[in-house]
């Protein structure tokens, strides 16, 4: 109770209190309570009606979210289980020698422990709603089959959303992504990607072309139902690349986009071609935020709530030419009729066809509250022995350490940032540069 208390009366202010709400010699429980007053008395002026109990808790569940130390905690436990799978990943590989399927089948199953904590943030601590807008008669296929995902590139969440539906449709631990190299090194999440044959490219068309097409001969007998997710823009999107690659659509003679970059074919035309036998069908995804949003990591970390639309067309992969030139301008239209459903959603807040919104599943939650179980008590013993040894220099390290360990997490998220992105696609053609 007291800690609810001190914390209630730093964030007065935030809850609409004032200092003259409480008595100077009220402490302790009737402390609270004269808090509790002031915040329903300031919800109840604000919206011009009486706040029930329900309402009062939900609000103070939302300031509590906004709390640094429980980003923290959160980070701690996806650091900590996430250093925890790569070890164990990292045990496999004589299991790769021995029995390859079943090397891959742990190490997806190793990868959800990780990936569904994100996703479990997303769903469950900042209660993100996701709708799907698809053809009923493609419903059945999603999840049961192997497919590529084509995606428009332009939110920091865009990946997190993407991994939400795998998660829904029961693919998470093993659907895949061309990624640029750079990710590989991410901690926890790149080094969780090498164990599940995550395609990584350079973005340098001489260098990748062949590393790119052996990585996807790989999947080839991949023994669990994958999406293999393409960004085709192959960088977010920013004013200053969207200029620059219409310039480059202009000089070819393609119609200009107004909500993409120009997509790069290349990669997919690769993949069809690789992954042809392998996958059913090319899954073109649309995603967009209701009322602007624009979301963010720390947003969700902050537990804002966003509302994702996702429009999907099961388009058979046999209906894709297999001749490069084709196929390269196959995309391109793909794209343009991308760019129409993007105006309609700006202008009618919605995609064409029928909505569903697939219901969370419970397993992101539970993975993630058997991890916040399992390292809360570690977590809580070592803090104790630590302020009762009374040893600065062992508080000083321990300091050190946590600090370190927020940082590489603060980093870790800034590689989902928009502002901090590479500068690819910045220059046009071959002065192109990934730094
Ligand atoms: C039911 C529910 C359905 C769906 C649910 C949704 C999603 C869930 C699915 C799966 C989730 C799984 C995992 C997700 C998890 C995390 C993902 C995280 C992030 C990773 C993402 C990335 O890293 S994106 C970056 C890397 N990927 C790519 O780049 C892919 C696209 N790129 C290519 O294909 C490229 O071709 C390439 C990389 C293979 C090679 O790169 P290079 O630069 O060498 O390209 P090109 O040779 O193509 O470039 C030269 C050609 O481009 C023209 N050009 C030059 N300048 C520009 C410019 N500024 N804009 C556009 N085009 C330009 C140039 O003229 C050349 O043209 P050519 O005609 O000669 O080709
Ligand atoms: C449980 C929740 C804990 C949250 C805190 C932990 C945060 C850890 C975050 C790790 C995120 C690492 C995943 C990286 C995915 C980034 C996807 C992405 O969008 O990459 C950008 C590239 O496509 C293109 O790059 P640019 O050329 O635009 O530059």
């Amino acid at each position: 109770m007291p800690h609810i208390t001190v914390f209630l009366t730093a964030n007065l202010k935030s809850f609409g209190g004032t200092e003259g709400d409480i008595p100077k010699k009220v402490f302790g429980s009737n402390r609270l309570r004269f808090l509790i007053v002031a915040r329903k008395r300031h919800l109840q002026k604000k919206n011009g009606k009486k706040v029930n109990d329900q309402h009062f808790a939900m609000e103070l569940f939302g300031l509590l979210k906004t709390q640094f130390i429980f980003h923290l905690f959160i980070c701690y436990v996806f650091l900590v289980s996430g250093l925890i799978v790569n070890f164990l990943q990292l045990c496999t590989l004589p299991l790769w020698a021995i029995n390859k399927q079943l090397a891959r089948k742990v190490n997806c199953r190793l990868a959800y422990c990780v990936s569904s904590q994100m996703v479990a943030v997303l769903e469950w601590w900042s209660g993100t709603e996701c709708t799907l807008y698809t053809d009923p008669e493609s419903y059945p296929f999603y999840g049961k089959e192997n497919a590529i995902v084509i995606l428009n590139h332009n939110f920091e969440i865009d990946f997190l959303c993407g991994w939400t539906f795998c998660e829904r449709f029961g693919v998470l631990g093993s659907s895949k992504v061309l990624a640029k190299k750079e990710l590989a090194y991410v901690p926890v999440i790149g080094w969780m990607w090498y164990f599940l044959e995550i395609v990584f490219c350079k973005r340098k068309w001489e260098e990748d072309q062949k590393t790119v097409a052996q990585s996807l001969q790989r999947l080839k007998d991949y023994p669990e139902n994958f999406w293999f997710l393409l960004y085709c823009e192959g960088t977010r999107f920013t004013p200053k690349k969207h200029k620059i690659s219409m310039e480059v659509a202009e000089k070819k003679g393609l119609p200009k986009l107004k909500y993409h970059l120009l997509p790069r074919t290349k990669g997919f035309c690769v993949t069809v071609q690789n992954l042809r036998g392998t996958v059913t069908a090319v899954y073109d995804s649309t995603l967009n935020f209701r009322n602007n949003q624009t979301p963010s990591l720390l947003g969700v970390l902050n537990g804002k709530k966003y509302h994702a639309d996702l429009y999907v067309r099961r388009i058979p992969l046999d209906s894709i030419p297999e001749n490069e030139a084709e196929c390269a301008m196959w995309l391109h239209k793909l794209y343009q009729e991308k760019d129409e459903f993007q105006e309609k959603y700006s202008l009618t807040g919605r995609f064409p066809g029928p909505t569903v919104s697939p219901p969370r599943r419970p397993w992101a939650l539970l993975n993630w509250l058997f991890w916040i179980s399992l390292l809360l008590l570690p977590l809580c013993l070592l803090l104790l022995q630590l302020f009762n040894s009374g040893s600065a220099f062992t508080i000083f390290v321990t300091v050190a350490i946590c600090i370190a360990g927020s940082l590489a997490v603060r980093w870790m998220i800034g590689q989902t940032e928009i502002n901090k992105g590479s500068s690819y696609g910045n220059k046009e053609g071959l002065l192109n540069n990934n730094s």
